[in-house]
């Protein structure tokens, strides 16, 4: 199977929401590949953070680049069809937070995005016994979820590793996402565990220069992939 390409998908979590068209129109600009949109409901994770309205209104700002939502969410199926409808071209959810799992798996593909399942850290692997065959990335979260500017939990290498030969092994093309305190001098041992598709929010929205941070994340973990 083909290698997947090196995606770099930064959190706007981190972005200035005051400026937010601009900031992702400047991360765009400086090489970044997709748009990565944390929601998060006060309910399943602490935090409180932005809706399909927000989504609606960067497509209409004129950005086309993918719009990446991560749905900390529960329960899930009812904000599905709000983001498919706002823009969102990939949507992932955690298991935890869907009664049916692939009921919405199915419901996020019915709507035309691509559907992705989330592991916390603690999250075991079992959940891919029944979703490697519908899903089309995995996103596997390397902080618990709900803030950004955490430390990476060093044992989500070995995890990554493991969902690597479980894609690896089930012959799709599978995109494998980490996400939570990813940084240019980590991604390299990140993109050499078997990630493809790496969010980083502090990391680039806290530097002066995007394309600088973006071009070293990329060329490090390129530099490990081949
Ligand atoms: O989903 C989440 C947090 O729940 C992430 O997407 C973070 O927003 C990433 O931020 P950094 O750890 O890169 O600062
Ligand atoms: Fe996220």
């Amino acid at each position: 199977m083909s290698r997947q390409t090196t995606v770099i998908a930064p959190s706007i979590l981190s972005a200035d929401f005051a400026r937010l068209g601009e900031e992702v129109d400047n991360v765009l600009a400086a090489g970044a590949d997709w748009v990565h949109f944390d929601v998060m409901d006060n309910h399943y994770v602490p935090n409180l953070t932005i809706g399909p309205l927000v989504c609606e209104a960067l497509r209409k700002h004129g950005v086309t680049a993918p719009i990446d939502v991560h749905l900390m969410v529960e329960p899930v199926d009812a904000i599905i069809p709000m983001f498919a409808n706002a823009g969102a071209t990939h949507i992932s959810f955690h298991p935890e937070a869907s009664r049916h799992v692939h009921r919405s798996i199915q419901l996020i593909k019915s709507l035309g995005c691509q559907a992705g399942v989330v592991l916390n850290p603690a999250t075991s692997l079992d959940v891919l016994d029944y979703t490697l065959g519908d899903i089309d990335y995995v996103l596997l979260m390397s902080v618990n979820p709900g803030f950004g500017g955490q430390a990476f939990i060093p044992s989500t290498l070995d995890k990554l590793r493991r969902v690597r030969e479980r894609i690896d092994a089930s012959g799709r093309a599978i995109r494998l996402e980490i996400d939570g305190g990813v940084k240019p001098d980590n991604i390299g041992e990140i993109a050499a565990a078997g990630a493809d598709t790496f969010v980083a929010g502090s990391a680039i929205f806290g530097q002066p220069d995007y394309r600088d941070v973006i071009s070293r994340m990329k060329a490090a973990a390129d530099a490990v992939r081949g």
